[in-house]
């Protein structure tokens, strides 16, 4: 294997973690070679005239990395830092994610360099509406479907969703998922991905024979994952001692109101503004004395530097790929387990299937119906790493990439789509 170094992309993480999972399977290389590639990246310049009149010319991508289980699916960033190579990591690790999951999906994910805090609602709007031009050709609601992810929303994705259909002339929901459900998208895709989370938590709790009731859980970000997750482990019984948003966290040792903590979409920024005993920064919220910690807002945070210095006994990945190379091989020598996001929030995923057959069916869902189904699919993709995990001698990450690997190099093999 590489050697890893601590300045990783997602690529490069996403890359030696395919090989790492590789080398347990008996796959043709040929297979692994091709699934370090994308299929395709469209990358686009989309032009937003400003409300004071000046026009910005901001870089989008749309990474498509493999479709052999089904179309393309991914989210859709809005980030300073976004980047082609970003976007084919986070493309790569949507393929594992669905086949992890077993949906019929393949692994797509895209963005635009840009910060959306400075944009108006207007300028937002003019940028997605642009953008989906640009990679109208690429997308649609059997090629390619994009989602919700850091720094875009249920409006982003009903701007999406009607920019694309008046194109085509007809209304057309099932071209991406995470809509406002008045529009055709599904109750409970937004909490879906931090109830995932919170569900692997309270399994891995228990596989580790501790007591929901006596955890204490420290969440790095209050986002759309971040938030979902605590909120429902604090209501499962869990003392979520600490949050945080991009400017650092609060803590409070006998547990925090989570519902009380505004979350990144009702007020962004506003974490610190909550009363507690004290504050902590974004790293020393990771290192605190907690049982479990979930990092769920960037990548990256879990690093060589600070490996040795985690206190946690669990680390469950909200975020995709908090953790880099060097770190893993860290915690893994010193036994924490790291339960990958690949697994861990992949219930954005499995509802946004859930809405794709709601929109092709023309059929909506109760939330209690989507929420029933989505354990079900949890705890099933939970069982098939386990079991996998129990019966090699490899972390929870190796275990979900052969889960996730088997099923696609078994497609690739039948379909003989080659090279
Ligand atoms: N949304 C989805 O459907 C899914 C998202 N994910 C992944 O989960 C992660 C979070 O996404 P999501 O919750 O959607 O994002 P959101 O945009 O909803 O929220 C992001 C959160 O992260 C905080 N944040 C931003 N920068 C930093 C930083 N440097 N340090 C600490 N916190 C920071 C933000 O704080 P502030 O409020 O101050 O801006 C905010 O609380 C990403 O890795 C994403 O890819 C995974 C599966 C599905
Ligand atoms: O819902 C989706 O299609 C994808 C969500 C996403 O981007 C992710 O799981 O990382």
């Amino acid at each position: 294997m590489e050697e890893p170094t601590e300045e990783e992309s997602a690529l490069e993480t996403a890359r030696r973690q395919l090989q790492h999972a590789a080398d347990h399977l008996n796959i043709d290389q040929h297979i692994v070679e091709r699934l370090k590639h994308p299929k395709k990246v469209q990358e686009v310049t989309v032009p937003v005239e400003r409300e004071n009149g000046d026009v910005e010319v901001y870089t989008g991508y749309r990474a498509q990395h493999d479709s052999v289980r089904g179309p393309f699916k991914g989210g859709l960033r809005y980030h300073p830092e976004v980047t082609r190579e970003e976007c084919v990591g986070l493309g790569m690790w949507m393929t594992w994610k669905c086949a992890v999951m077993d949906i019929p999906f393949g692994g797509a994910k895209g963005g635009i360099a840009v910060n959306p805090k400075d944009l108006t609602a207007d300028e937002k709007e003019q940028l997605t509406r642009r953008f989906t031009d640009e990679i109208r050709s690429v997308i649609g609601p059997t090629k390619d479907i994009p989602a919700p992810d850091m720094g875009t929303d249920p409006q982003t994705m009903a701007w999406l969703m009607d920019a694309y259909s008046i194109q085509e002339g007809e209304t057309i929901p099932g071209v991406v998922t995470g809509k406002p459900p008045i529009v055709g998208g599904s109750k409970g895709r937004d909490g879906a991905p931090g109830r995932s989370v919170a569900i692997i938590a309270r399994e891995a709790i228990d596989y580790y024979d501790k007591d929901i009731m006596e955890t204490d859980v420290a969440v790095q970000g209050y986002g759309s994952v971040a938030s979902n997750a605590a909120r429902l482990l604090d209501d499962w019984g869990a003392t979520v001692v600490a949050v945080s948003d991009v400017n650092g966290g609060v803590y409070d040792a006998n547990g925090l109101d989570t519902h009380a903590i505004p979350s990144h979409h009702e007020e962004p920024e506003a974490v610190m503004d909550h009363e507690a005993p004290k504050t902590v920064s974004n790293e020393e919220l990771l290192e605190l004395d907690v049982d479990v910690v979930i990092p769920a807002a960037i990548g990256n945070v879990l690093t060589a530097d600070n490996a040795n210095d985690i206190s946690a006994e669990i680390i469950i990945e909200g975020a995709n790929g908090p953790t880099t190379t060097a770190a893993s091989e860290i915690f893994a020598e010193r036994d924490i387990p790291v339960i990958p996001d690949i697994l861990a929030n992949a219930g954005g995923v499995t509802v946004s299937y859930f809405e794709w057959l709601q929109d092709i069916n023309r059929r909506s869902w109760s939330l209690e119906r989507v929420n029933d189904e989505l354990e079900k699919e949890m705890l099933a993709a939970w069982s098939d790493v386990r079991e996998e995990f129990d019966t090699r001698d490899v972390t929870w990450r190796d275990a979900a990439y052969i889960v996730a690997l088997s099923r696609i190099a078994e497609a690739h093999e039948i379909r003989g789509l080659w090279p």
